[in-house]
């Protein structure tokens, strides 16, 4: 009734305006000129009973469609969701993702509507179909970006994929990064404690307060520029942040023109110009400038160390023998970085804020550690993981329950694909893989809002279905080819830190043990989606005040 009620008076209102301009009078009447036809039409049509009419049939239509014709239409979910891509729009605006899909998925299920054509996808079991197979691809906004060559990251090209992750990934293999770590440790934790030692001493009470998510941030850039442009960086003692604001900008370019393809375009791409393009330029430059001198330095003959820069020249694809140009060595280095140093920074931030929460695990991960390593060690990679595999346990629940990746989205190839729950999303439809709503299924995970390290203990018979579980770093086809390079770099600067430093929250701190939500869990600090999900208030949340272990001198 009251769809005919609306369809029959934005139909009247529409005759109205249309013979307004066609002018169907009697011959008696002198016709107007056309000028005043138009003029009076417009008049009518901006009439604000007519635009709210027209409004309404038009939602009233998106309703009918929704609930009657869409082939989502018995997929659950919230109802505006279904009309119009506007609440999924502001919800990226608000950027509050993560906290929404685990809400939507505990209230609507493992499969629910976002947006007119575009489902979530939360099960485990159906996030590894799509990200198993090449035939989900990735959503058309990465091949908006035209700055840079198509890369392991942006190509949509299951071809070109796979013939990267055959050059890049003897680099990436545990056995490539495992050659780099004396470099990792020295850029990372030799360096995070040089600084933190510096500043306990300068200190009349031998403890200082620092942000740890500023220093995780610089050390991690640090790490990757020294292996990807074959120099040493060292941006968190000497204060120059150059890589890092190359980094961001270059990101924030990327962005721009996935999501706004227009601002290729002139007048806005004189805007994008002025704002991005000089630092974007500068650090190209950079990199291809380092790519040459290593050229120069090979031919004459001086031996290479084992860096990200030297695997990614020497690589070849082993089916055809091809190798990568000079041009793509840069490009994959400089997407290394925007890939890889901001993603494992916050993910160590997150580790150490959920650790400040939750004291006990606090205090039985440093026993464990401090019981294998004296204050002096330099721990590395193997010796944390099989002397202390509770760090790496606590690593992984961190990264369940705040995972740093948001939603993954990709495209439904020809004939559609049913899910797990029964529901058929048809071919052409967007599917968001969200890691987080899959960290938190009650299916896969027991009591998911509490943080719980034995989840991921090699001695735990579920560990290894957790670890298939774990959506966090992806899975599949495309998943993240930096995982051994982050596990190593993370292991290695938490492991050295806890052992060394005693952390304490500062007086102020906003979330404490004791802040505690309904469910009587502590309650994690607020955090953005910034392209990875990061602290919200990283400056006033992110802050420890550290003083050495009591025998370490
Ligand atoms: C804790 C740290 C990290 C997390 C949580 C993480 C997470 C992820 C996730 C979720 C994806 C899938 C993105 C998608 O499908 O759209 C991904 C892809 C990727 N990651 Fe990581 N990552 C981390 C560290 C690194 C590091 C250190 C590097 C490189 C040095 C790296 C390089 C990449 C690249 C190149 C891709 C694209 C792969 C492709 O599309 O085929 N990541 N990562």
């Amino acid at each position: 009734m009251v769809m005919d009620a609306l369809i029959k008076s934005s139909a009247g209102q529409l005759a109205h305006v249309l013979r307004t301009l066609t002018l169907a009078t009697g011959a008696r009447n002198p016709v107007p000129p056309l000028s005043q036809r138009l003029a009076e039409a417009a008049q009518l049509l901006l009439r604000p009973s007519t635009i709210a009419t027209a409004l309404l049939a038009f939602i009233g239509y998106r309703a009918v469609q929704a609930l009657f014709v869409s082939p989502l239409r018995r997929v659950p979910g919230p109802f505006l969701s279904r009309l119009s891509t506007l609440p999924s729009l502001f919800a990226g605006l608000t950027r509050s993702t993560n906290d929404d899909m685990i809400r939507d998925c505990e209230q609507y299920g493992s499969v629910f509507v976002m947006e007119p054509r575009k489902v979530a996808i939360c099960d485990p079991e159906d996030c590894r179909q799509i990200l198993g197979s090449y035939a989900f691809v990735k959503t058309e906004h990465y091949s908006n970006v035209s700055f840079m060559e198509p890369n392991i990251f942006l190509t949509r090209s299951a071809e070109l994929n796979k013939q990267r992750r055959r050059q890049l990934g003897p680099a990436l293999s545990m056995k490539g990064v495992r050659k780099m770590e004396t470099s990792i440790l020295a850029a990372g934790a030799q360096q995070l404690i040089s600084k933190w030692d510096e500043a306990i001493e300068n200190s009349a009470s031998h403890k200082a307060r620092v942000c740890y998510f500023n220093d995780l941030t610089l050390i991690s850039f640090d790490i990757i520029a020294s292996l990807g442009f074959g120099s040493v960086h060292r941006s968190l003692t000497t204060g120059d942040q150059t890589i890092g604001q190359w980094v961001e900008k270059t990101f924030a370019l990327m962005i721009t023109q996935m999501v706004l393809p227009i601002a290729k375009s002139w007048p806005l791409s004189g805007l994008v110009d002025y704002f991005l393009r000089d630092d974007v330029d500068d650090f190209f430059a950079f990199g291809r400038a380092a790519i040459n001198m290593r050229k120069l330095e090979l031919a004459k003959g001086i031996q290479p160390p084992a860096d990200i820069l030297q695997q990614f020249i020497d690589a070849e694809d082993p089916l055809n023998k091809v190798r990568m140009t000079s041009s793509q060595v840069l490009t994959e280095t400089i997407m290394m970085l925007l890939s890889g140093a901001d993603t494992t920074s916050t993910a160590m931030s997150w580790t150490i804020h959920i650790l400040m929460l939750y004291p006990e695990h606090y205090q039985a991960l440093i026993a464990q550690v401090r019981g294998a390593f004296s204050a002096s060690d330099i721990i590395t990679y193997d010796m944390a993981r099989t002397q202390a595999p509770l760090l790496e346990a606590c690593i992984y629940e961190s990264l369940r329950i705040c995972p740093v990746s948001t939603n993954l989205p990709r495209i439904v190839p020809k004939g559609g694909v049913t899910l797990k729950s029964g529901h058929f999303i048809p071919e052409g439809y967007s599917v968001a893989v969200s890691t987080a709503a899959a960290n938190y299924h009650p299916d896969s995970w027991h009591d998911p809002h509490r943080f719980e390290p034995s989840r991921f203990l090699p001695s735990n018979p579920q560990c290894e279905a957790n670890r298939k579980n774990l959506m966090s770093m992806s899975t599949g086809v495309r998943g993240c080819p930096g995982r051994h390079l982050a596990m190593i770099e993370m292991t290695t600067v938490l492991a050295n830190i806890l052992n060394k430093y005693d952390l304490e929250l500062p007086a102020d701190a906003i979330y404490t043990p004791l802040n505690k939500d309904s469910d009587s869990l502590p309650r994690i600090m607020p955090r953005t989606n910034l392209v990875a999900m990061i602290p919200k208030h990283p400056g006033r949340d992110c802050n420890v005040i550290i003083s050495k272990r009591k025998d370490y001198l």
